[in-house]
C-alpha cells in the first residue's frame, strides 16, 4: 500500500479551513487529523511526507470547459491533450472536462469516439467529456440517453456560429426536452448568431476589419437576448440550463432573475472576462487578435457585475474555455477580416492563480475560490466528492499552494503550447508548488514529475444541484 502524509498545511475546501495533516493511501484521501495529534503522528511510519508548513492544501482544480485540439476556422486549437493537460497540472488543475464535437451529419458516437482517440493514453491528469450537439435529429436525440447512461451527461449547444455549430430554437427545445427526461444538462453558448452575422457583414463591408470590431458586433444585447431566450426555452422544456462563458452584466441579470424565480439555471464565467477587456481587443498592430474569443471581452465596467455574480451565486463556476491559437500563424488567419480570427484564448494553466489573486484583491473569499474552481464544477458535472474536495474517500487530487510566492505570468515561462500569454507581465501572488493526481506526484516543488497517460477518463454522474 502506498502512503503519503501531507503535514503542516492549512487545508482549504469550499466548506472549511482547517489546520490538518492529510493521509493519502492508494490514491485516495484516507483521513485528516489536527497537526500534532496522536493520529497524525501515527501515520508517519513508513509513509512519504510532504511538508506543507505555511502553505495551503487545496483540492486539485476542476476545469469544466476546455477545447484541446478543437477544429475551428480552418485550424486546430494548439494544445493537444498531452500538452494541455500537462499545462493544467502545472497550474494546479487535476481534472478537465473537454468538449467532444459532433460534426454536422455525424452521429454523437462518432464524435465521442474521435475525442477518445485524441485523448486516451495522452493525458497527464484526469479528464471527462461533454458532447457538442451540432446536429439534432431523431437519431441524435436517442443517442443522448445512452451517453448520459455512460457518463457523458452534459451537452453544449450553440445559438451562435450559424453554419457550424448553430442550432435553431426548435432543435434547442427538442434537445432540452430530451435532457429533461434523461437527466442531462444543456450547456448554452448564448449569443444571437444570426443577428451577429448581419452585423459582421455590415462591418466588413464598411471596412471595419480590425480585431476590436469582433467585440463591437457581438453586442451585449445579443448575449442578453440569447440568455433570456435560452432560459425561456428551458422553462418550456422543464430542463435545467447551464450558460457558458457569461461575459455581460445584462446576461448576469437574466440569470439572477431566473434564479430568484427558483429556476434550475446556472452560469459560468471565465478569467478573461474578469481580468481583460475591450482595451485588449483594441491593442494596435493586430495584437488585439490575441484576445478574440466568443462571447467577446467586454468593456471593463462589466467586471464588477461578474465578480458580484460570483459572490452572490448568480454565477457558480469559473472555468477557462481554454482554446489556444498561436498568434504568429493561427490568429494571423484573420488579418484584414476579424471574422476569420480563430476564436479562443489560452488559460488552463492560469485559472487557479488568477483566482487566488482575486482573493488577495478582495473579490472572493478563500473558500469561494475553491468553491467556484473545484467543488461546484465537480458537483455541477457529476464528479463530486470524488473530485473537487479533500475528504475521506475522495481521489487524492491535491495541490500544495504557496500563497506568498510571487510570479509574473508570461509565455516565456508557461507550459501551454501557444506562443503568447493573454496575461503577459501580470504579477500574481501565489503559486502552485506540488500537485498530486490520485496520489501520484505530478508536480514536485515546481518540477514536473507526471507522465503522459497517467490521466484517466472519468465517466460522470448527472448534475448534483438538481
Ligand atoms: N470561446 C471561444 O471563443 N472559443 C471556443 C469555442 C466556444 O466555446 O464557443
Ligand atoms: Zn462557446
Ligand atoms: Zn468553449
Amino acid at each position: 500500500m502506498s502512503r503519503t502524509v501531507i503535514t503542516g498545511g492549512l487545508v482549504v475546501t469550499a466548506a472549511d479551513e482547517i489546520h490538518a495533516d492529510v493521509l493519502v493511501e492508494d490514491g485516495r484521501v484516507a483521513a485528516l487529523a489536527a497537526h500534532g495529534s496522536d493520529a497524525a503522528a501515527g501515520w508517519r511510519a513508513g509513509a512519504a511526507t510532504l511538508d506543507a508548513t505555511g502553505k495551503y492544501v487545496i483540492p486539485g482544480g476542476v476545469d469544466v470547459h476546455t477545447h484541446m485540439e478543437l477544429p475551428f476556422g480552418g485550424t486546430f486549437a494548439s494544445d493537444t491533450f498531452e500538452t494541455g493537460t500537462r499545462a493544467a497540472a502545472w497550474g494546479g488543475t487535476t481534472t478537465i472536462v473537454d468538449f467532444a464535437v459532433q460534426k454536422q451529419g455525424q452521429a454523437l458516437r462518432e464524435g465521442l469516439d474521435a475525442w477518445h482517440a485524441k485523448a486516451d493514453a495522452q493525458c497527464a491528469v484526469d479528464y471527462g467529456f461533454h458532447m457538442i450537439l451540432s446536429d439534432v435529429n431523431e437519431h441524435t436525440l436517442k443517442e443522448m440517453d445512452g451517453l448520459v447512461e455512460e457518463g457523458v451527461t452534459s451537452f453544449k449547444m450553440f445559438m451562435a456560429y450559424p453554419g457550424v455549430f448553430y442550432s435553431d430554437d426548435g432543435r434547442i427545445l427538442r434537445a432540452m426536452q430530451r435532457a429533461a427526461g434523461n437527466g442531462g444538462l444543456i450547456m448554452m453558448h448564448a449569443e444571437n448568431g444570426i443577428a451577429i452575422d448581419v452585423l459582421v457583414e455590415q462591418a466588413l463591408q464598411a471596412g471595419r476589419t480590425d480585431p476590436r470590431h469582433h467585440g463591437e458586433v457581438r453586442k451585449v444585447l445579443l448575449e442578453a437576448e440569447a440568455t433570456h431566450r435560452a432560459i425561456q426555452l428551458a422553462r418550456v422544456a422543464g430542463s435545467p440550463l447551464y450558460v457558458v462563458h457569461v461575459s455581460a452584466e445584462e446576461a448576469v441579470a437574466e440569470l439572477a432573475q431566473a434564479r430568484d424565480a427558483g429556476l434550475p439555471v446556472f452560469g459560468e464565467t471565465c478569467p478573461q472576462y474578469l481580468f481583460l477587456s475591450t482595451d485588449n481587443l483594441a491593442e494596435p498592430d493586430f495584437e488585439g487578435a490575441k484576445y478574440v474569443c466568443s462571447t467577446p471581452l467586454r468593456p471593463r465596467e462589466h467586471q464588477a457585475a461578474l465578480w458580484r455574480g460570483l459572490r452572490t451565486d448568480d454565477l457558480q463556476v469559473v472555468s477557462t474555455d481554454h482554446c489556444p491559437f498561436c498568434f504568429t500563424d493561427q490568429k494571423e488567419l484573420g488579418r484584414g477580416d476579424f471574422s476569420r480570427i480563430p476564436n479562443g484564448l489560452p488559460g488552463v494553466e492560469n485559472r487557479m492563480d488568477l483566482l487566488h489573486q482575486a482573493v488577495l484583491d478582495g473579490h472572493l473569499t478563500r473558500r469561494r475560490w475553491i468553491d467556484i474552481a473545484c467543488a461546484t464544477p465537480a458537483r455541477m458535472f457529476g464528479l463530486y466528492p470524488r473530485k473537487g474536495t479533500i475528504a475521506p474517500g475522495s481521489d487524492a487530487d491535491i495541490v500544495i499552494y504557496d500563497p506568498e510566492a510571487r510570479q509574473t505570468l508570461s509565455a516565456a515561462t508557461h507550459h501551454m503550447n501557444v506562443d503568447y500569454s493573454a496575461y503577459e507581465g501580470k504579477e500574481i501572488t501565489g503559486r502552485v508548488e506540488t500537485v498530486l493526481s490520485r496520489g501520484e506526484t505530478v508536480l514536485a516543488g515546481r518540477e514536473f514529475t507526471g507522465r503522459t497517460g497517467h490521466g484517466q477518463y472519468v465517466p460522470r454522474g448527472t448534475c448534483q444541484f438538481l
